[in-house]
């Protein structure tokens, strides 16, 4: 896995999201996604499991905020009241790019509302959804699946999750917090790598990320501490939590702005808010930049991501190639078992499936002879008549006539009995 001081750049060093080194990663996980295809469709689903980033941090610490600076849209249900309230597995797969359309959609797999090409729309929804989770359980399990199609993007799955919170207020549950804290434990798992969101202008302390990753990754070997509104602190404040001295990772920490313009009214690109976050290391340039080499905004963000994605894949080849080598053995012995090492063409396995599957009809067809044949539709004709003799019976239109007779019948026969003296219900019945 990569180490920190691999990738210690700066935003005057990065380059185009879509450089070499980004499509060469692309490349990578394409053929990755194939093999897992493959291996699918043979029942070795487990054998190669792709790593997705899960983004957890305390609540409104400004997760959606940087999984969208990473996808490059605004599209996540964002504000200071909750607003996550469902894990969002975001499937990001890459498409060419068709000449100089670029061709990018959105679809909500579960929905059937088709391909939406509106990024407000998208957002819409997700709010909407998040929204529909009634306060009294304040979340749920449940993921809300998107994916985005696009030729700026790798394939890869993110995943954004409801903050922690410190305690629940009145009309949430009281076990809110374990609840959160189940549902993130679920997604930090291996190989899944974490982004623990931290925000600057609260004390790394008391960071819920931090301590949950340490749980599953005490090295922090796939954590990578991300501090955002670094704005919200004195440069030097930001500088010290970025140098990690404090809580160190192996990964490091990123600093980031993501901060909206707060212009009531005003909708800005992901690409303005980024700017804004630049200018802000640069004009803070001794502090961020000086001797210290830190890591700061979005860019570097992810770069460093890709990194450790394409690390974390290829420490993971070994074990596909031993799932596909498992797999052609246990082919090549069923081949033996089943053909006895016989040559065979395409013709003579047509000719062998369509003798076998002869033989399959003639067994069935000798199942099935008169006498079951017979046995059927007597019971089917049975069941016929019985549907048509209740049907008569209830559309009869002389229907409370018969109850009203039957009634009186009843009647005369148990004054009939009292004037005699007769005891039992036979009488009754037959009368009835
Ligand atoms: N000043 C400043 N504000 C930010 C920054 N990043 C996010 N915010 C604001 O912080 C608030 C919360 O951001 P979100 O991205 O919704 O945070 P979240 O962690 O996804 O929130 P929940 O999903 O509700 O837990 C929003 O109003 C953002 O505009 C930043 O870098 N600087």
């Amino acid at each position: 896995m990569a180490s920190p001081s691999d990738s210690k750049v700066t935003i005057e060093e990065t380059d185009d999201f879509s450089s070499s080194n980004q499509n060469g990663l692309m490349h990578l996980t394409k053929k990755l996604i194939e093999i897992r295809t493959m291996l699918l469709s043979i029942d070795q689903s487990d054998a190669l499991k792709l790593p997705s980033i899960v983004v957890i941090g305390s609540q409104s610490s400004g997760k959606s905020s940087v999984l969208e600076a990473i996808v490059g849209h605004e599209f996540l249900p964002k504000g200071n009241n909750m607003v996550t309230r469902r894990p969002i597995e975001l499937t990001l797969i890459h498409t060419p790019a068709n000449g100089t359309d670029a061709v990018e959609y959105g679809e909500f797999p579960g929905l059937g509302l088709g391909k939406i090409t509106d990024y407000a729309y998208i957002q819409k929804t997700l709010t909407d959804l998040n929204l529909a989770v009634p306060s009294t359980d304040a979340i749920s399990n449940e993921p809300i699946d998107l994916r985005i199609y696009s030729p700026h993007v790798p394939d890869l799955t993110l995943i954004d999750l409801p903050g922690y919170v410190q305690i629940a207020s009145l009309d949430q549950p009281e076990t809110l917090k374990e609840k959160i804290t189940a549902l993130c434990e679920k997604y930090i798992r291996e190989p899944n790598i974490i982004l623990a969101v931290c925000a600057a202008d609260v004390d790394l302390a008391n960071s819920p990320a931090l301590r949950a990753s340490r749980k599953v990754d005490p090295l922090g070997l796939r954590t990578i501490g991300v501090i955002t509104k670094m704005d919200l602190v004195p440069p030097d404040q930001g500088a010290t939590i970025l140098s990690g001295n404090r809580y160190p990772l192996h990964l490091g920490y990123v600093g980031v702005v993501c901060k909206p313009s707060g212009k009531k009214g005003r909708k800005e690109t992901i690409e303005v808010v980024a700017r804004r976050g630049d200018d802000y290391f640069r004009s803070n340039r001794e502090q961020f930049y000086g001797t210290g080499h830190l890591m700061v905004g979005t860019d570097t963000l992810r770069r460093r991501l890709m990194e450790v994605l394409e690390s974390s894949m290829a420490s993971s080849l070994h074990g596909i190639t031993n799932a596909v080598q498992l797999e052609l053995e246990e082919a090549q012995y069923q081949f033996k078992v089943q053909y006895n090492d016989r040559r065979i063409s395409p013709e003579s396995y047509v000719a062998e499936t369509v003798d076998a599957l002869k033989a399959r009809f003639k067994e069935f067809t000798a199942q099935f002879r008169k006498p079951a044949v017979r046995e059927k539709l007597k019971g089917m004709l049975d069941e016929r008549v019985m549907d048509v003799l209740e049907q008569l019976y209830w559309s009869d239109k002389r229907l409370p006539e018969f109850t009203a007779l039957g009634e009186s019948r009843v009647r005369a026969e148990i004054v009939g009995r009292e004037g005699d003296g007769r005891e039992g219900g036979e009488g009754i019945g037959r009368a009835v």
